[in-house]
């Protein structure tokens, strides 16, 4: 049997065997979610105009002592030209409107006080240089970087998008990924009534749902049966159609295990098989001969789930261009178990406390078969091997479901 892998090294395979999907352009409407794959510069500066930035008169301050204006004229957001040429009078002008040339304040509204077109200052006010004034280039310049590849597209994002005239961007394109249920124990979900001996399938359900979470959502559900030649029959099938292949089950060392088998004879080179940790110990990980990611993960449901958070979840985030992060640290609340020899990945539910901390509060699963448990915590902390306990207080890498 292969000697068990320390979870860094299985990562630090993982991470160097993968290729990438390569990228695509798509209209800025299919854009968000998506993993930007090229540079943004400004377009211009931002904002392009000294911008109005309060609903009330610009004038042209002078040595701030005048407290009265006539009314020559107007300039609303999306119009130009006017000038101020008179230091007595004002412009009207409304929020986002160019700054009319010849001023360098803005009034605003509430500090006015208008009779007909004769416009005071309130008696308190006392209006300063430049004031109410975005000027321009304050935000960005013609040719600042502002976006780079491997940014995830979320809102702020987009706006810059639009806001700098990118109609098409390109991003990530994103693969086709295929689950694969093995086990001639696994009922349909609508299945009824179940036979002695089985269980619905769940794990490519997770599965999906966690894939779906991160942007994957080209995912195909499909199941083969405990047998050699079908296993293999449908893999080579996926294999030519899809480029990522994530089974569940079928990677331990049954009678009936012929995951690692099935790969072999269709010329999956194997990178690891076994992990020092627990749960999640007999995953195997392999890349196909067009250079198809294939993960094949352990059977039982939190085994399955752990795998994915903590290895391919990450690894797909990877090969889609974006940087990778690791888990995220928190503190643990209470005591938790671990393990002389083996990596332990225990589920946890987080909260805040006054100090702000992420706190992780144990939920242990009583096997990696308990999997209704889970709904209430909200990932996993990653515990190294440790001869003792590891005590409240321990700073440890949580992986959200
Ligand atoms: N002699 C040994 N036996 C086992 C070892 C070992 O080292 N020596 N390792 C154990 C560990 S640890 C795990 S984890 C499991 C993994 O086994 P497989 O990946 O081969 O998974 P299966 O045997 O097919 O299934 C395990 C368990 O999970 C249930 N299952 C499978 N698929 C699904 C699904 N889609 N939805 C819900 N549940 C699923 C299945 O019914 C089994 O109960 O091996 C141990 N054995
Ligand atoms: O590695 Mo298995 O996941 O403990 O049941």
């Amino acid at each position: 049997m292969s000697e068990l892998i320390p979870v860094h090294e299985a990562e630090q395979r993982i991470r160097s065997s993968l290729p990438s999907f390569g990228t695509e352009q798509v209209p800025i409407d299919r854009a968000a979610g998506r993993v930007l794959r090229q540079a943004v510069r400004a377009e211009c500066d931002q904002p392009p105009f000294d911008r109005v930035m309060m609903d009330g008169i610009a004038i042209a301050l002078g040595d701030g002592s005048r407290r009265t204006f006539t009314v020559r004229g107007r300039q609303l957001a999306g119009m130009h030209g006017q000038s101020l040429d008179d230091p007595s009078g004002c412009i009207e002008v409304t929020t986002g409107a160019v700054l009319p040339a010849g001023c360098d304040c803005v009034v605003p509204v509430e500090q006015c006080r208008r009779d007909s077109d004769r416009v005071e200052l309130v008696a308190d006010w006392q209006p300063q240089l430049r004031q109410f004034i975005h000027p321009r280039g304050s935000d960005c310049r013609q040719g600042d970087e502002l976006l780079a590849p491997g940014m995830r597209l979320r809102a702020p994002e987009l706006a810059v998008l639009a806001a700098n005239g990118l109609d098409r961007v390109e991003v990530a394109r994103m693969p086709a990924v295929a689950i694969v249920a093995t086990g001639d124990e696994l009922a349909e979900v609508d299945q009824r009534p179940l036979a002695e001996g089985q269980i619905r399938r769940s794990n490519d359900r997770a599965l999906a749902a966690a894939l779906h979470g991160r942007g994957f959502d080209d995912v195909l559900l499909t199941r083969v049966p405990d047998d050699l030649a079908a296993t293999t029959q449908t893999l080579a099938g996926l294999l030519a159609s899809r480029q990522v292949l994530v089974l569940s089950g079928g990677v331990s060392v049954g009678q009936r295990d012929f995951v690692p088998a099935a790969l072999r004879e269709l010329g999956v080179t194997q990178v690891l098989h076994r992990i020092a940790q627990r749960p999640g110990k007999p995953m195997w990980f392999g890349i196909g001969p067009q250079r198809q990611i294939v993960f094949a993960l352990p059977g039982n449901p939190v085994s399955a789930l752990v795998c994915a958070v903590r290895y391919l979840l990450p690894a797909l985030e990877q090969a889609v261009g974006l940087p990778g992060v690791g888990g995220e640290p928190v503190v643990l609340a209470a005591p938790a178990n671990t393990s002389p020899t083996l990596t332990c990945f225990i589920p946890v539910r987080v909260h805040h406390d006054g100090a702000g901390r992420t706190l992780a509060v144990p939920v242990p699963a009583p096997t990696s078969g308990d999997f209704s448990g889970l709904p209430h915590t909200d990932g996993v902390i990653e515990l190294p091997p440790s001869g003792t306990p590891a005590a409240a207080g321990t700073v440890a890498p949580l992986y959200r479901w």
